[in-house]
């Protein structure tokens, strides 16, 4: 691996553009022992049996529950190769957040806080910050933890090569001041790199943001509605980009402003004929987004969705399936929500009748200013507010399905300069309990927006990466051909508020599941199982 050359802390190695490192097959932090799994120099290859129950409901209202297994082969692919992540909204308070971030780790930074000496982390990454159990010591009966991104071999955020579009034409560095987001310390030792790094040129369709963007929109490209030309040229940008960086893949994500919904009209967006026709018409429900969205399934390039509008018309998703490509989405889980969807699940499975959720924030970032106009407030306020559905429905007990009973929820976003991207989240749960009971949390969470939601863009870049590396097969089948996952990512869920599922599958929101989802899929490709938890090892003896 070409790492750049670390620096002690101090200022950035001078003139040290350093060649990104590429990650090749690094060695395993562990290796599974198992007839099932085989390493080589290419690829990991497992044989994993998945195991169900299948549940079906007799005639006289019985309900019968019978297990089921599926024996699936997995092969992944060992060398990560160079990975570039482009951003659409490259300059906004997350996309200049990420690149500092990501710099700052691979310089090895430390910088003066009024609280001391500060030094580049990846908190808040679930994929590099969080670790997974990989099984119990057999001498001491201890659990064994190991990073989650050693379970297979991933991209390391510090080797991505970053770029992106903009509709504001400000450099990274001049960006990043207007974000106020990081301490000056930092942003002084980072800004001489950062200001070489410029925005492409951005499509802006005035009608899908809020007015009040307008004074940003200073690096746009011709035309105020979607057109098969700028398809081309955000294709063009992302061939350049691989070329001029030598890269292997790219992985474009939509940081950019929230977009109001665009309305789903047969003939104009449902199917990939309409779609691509009415880009080439000009139909000025075509949104950038999903123009965007577009381009990246025709150069094969995955497109992840960190914002809540309707970008995937099921025109986009159609497409998406008929090139293989891959999409995800919707709208980066990062504070507010991400603390409801463990919090309702803990509530409703300890048996506890939440009744009603009162969620309140205000901030003063650009984002908040864009959600200050109602149309695009409207969009948050869905992605916002349909995160407890599944764990209500999974619950008949609290709940009466046949009358729709769920508990109230309201969502309120206010938009205050003030307090910039500290983004403040007031929330009241309120629940029935025991015998007539009530109970009411109360929270106050200063969220600060971007450096919660930066880690996410870069969880879902290197697991948008790795799964473009994992392919898989049902043993015994006729074919044997080895098969992508499907273009619809829920793999991505636990980083995002509406997960985005294949056409017809069922929506999880719930936190801890969707975390048990995407580690027990990369256990699979090594061939363990899933961390049940049971311990017998600790209970029958
Ligand atoms: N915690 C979080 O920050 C968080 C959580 C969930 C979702 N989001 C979503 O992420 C997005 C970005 O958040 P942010 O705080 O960085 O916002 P921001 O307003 O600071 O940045 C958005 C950037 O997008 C640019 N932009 C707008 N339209 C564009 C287009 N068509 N092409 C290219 N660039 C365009 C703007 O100029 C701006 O620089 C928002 O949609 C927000 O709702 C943020
Ligand atoms: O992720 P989360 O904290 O629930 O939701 C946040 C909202 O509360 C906030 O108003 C918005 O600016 C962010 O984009 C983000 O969507």
């Amino acid at each position: 691996m070409i790492m750049a050359p670390h620096a002690t802390g101090d200022e950035v190695p001078h003139g040290s553009s350093p060649q990104i490192g590429i990650t090749a097959a690094k060695p395993e932090t562990f290796t599974v022992n198992s007839p099932n799994v085989v390493y080589n120099d290419e690829h990991v290859l497992s044989k994993y049996t998945y195991r169900t129950t299948q549940v079906h409901t007799t005639g006289d209202g019985k309900i019968v529950a019978t297990p089921a297994e599926v024996a699936y082969e997995f092969k992944t692919q060992r060398n990560v190769g160079k990975v570039g992540m482009m951003l659409v909204g490259w300059g906004g308070n997350n996309g200049t957040t990420v690149t500092a971030g990501i710099l700052a780790n691979r310089y090895n930074l430390t910088w003066e806080t009024r609280e001391g000496v500060r030094a580049a982390n990846y908190y808040g990454s679930v994929v590099m910050a969080s670790t997974v159990k990989l099984g119990t010591d057999v001498n001491t009966g201890r659990e064994v933890n190991v990073p989650l991104h050693s379970l297979l071999p991933m991209a390391h955020p510090n080797d991505l090569v970053i770029g992106g579009w903009d509709i504001s034409g400000l450099d990274l560095a001049a960006a990043t001041e207007r974000a106020k987001v990081l301490e000056p310390s930092l942003k002084s030792k980072l800004r001489k790199e950062m200001s070489t790094m410029k925005p492409l040129p951005s499509i802006y369709y005035p009608d899908f943001i809020a007015a009040n963007q307008e004074d940003r929109a200073d690096n746009i490209l011709p035309g105020s509605k979607a057109c098969m030309e700028h398809v081309e040229k955000i294709r063009q940008d992302i061939r350049d980009f691989k070329a001029q960086h030598g890269l292997d893949k790219v992985i474009c994500q939509w940081t950019a402003n929230t977009e109001r919904y665009a309305d789903i009209i047969p003939g104009v967006n449902d199917t990939v004929a309409n779609l691509l026709a009415s880009i080439g018409a000009g139909h000025p429900e075509v949104s950038p987004s999903t123009v965007f969205a577009v381009a990246c399934v025709l150069e094969n390039t995955p497109f992840i969705n960190g914002s809540p509008q309707n970008t995937f018309v099921p025109g986009c998703i159609e497409l998406a399936r008929q090139h293989s490509a891959f999409l995800g989405g919707d709208d980066f889980k990062s504070g507010q929500t991400k603390m409801k969807s463990a919090l309702v699940d803990f509530l409703i499975n300890a048996g506890i009748k939440l009744t009603s959720i009162a969620s309140y924030n205000h901030l003063g970032n650009n984002d908040g200013k864009n959600l200050s106009s109602h149309k695009q407030f409207r969009s948050k306020e869905i992605s916002k507010s349909n995160v407890v559905d599944d764990m209500v429905a999974a619950n008949g007990i609290l709940y009466d399905h046949g009358k729709n009973e769920k508990p109230d929820h309201t969502v309120v976003i206010k938009y205050l300069p003030a307090v910039g991207d500290h983004k403040r989240a007031l929330d009241e749960y309120h629940a029935e309990i025991f015998m007539g009971g009530h109970q009411t949390i109360s929270m106050y969470n200063v969220c600060e927006d971007s450096l919660l939601a930066s880690p996410l863009i870069i969880d879902l870049v290197v697991i948008a990466e790795l799964v473009t590396r994992i392919q898989w097969r049902k043993v015994g089948e006729d074919d044997g051909k080895w098969k992508g996952f499907h273009s619809v990512l829920s793999i991505l869920s636990y980083m995002l508020k509406a997960p985005l599922t294949p056409p017809g599958t069922p929506v999880v929101n719930a936190l801890a599941k969707q975390r048990s989802a995407m580690v027990n899929i990369l256990r699979a490709c090594v061939g363990l199982e899933p961390e049940s938890d049971m311990t017998l090892e600790h209970k029958l003896f």
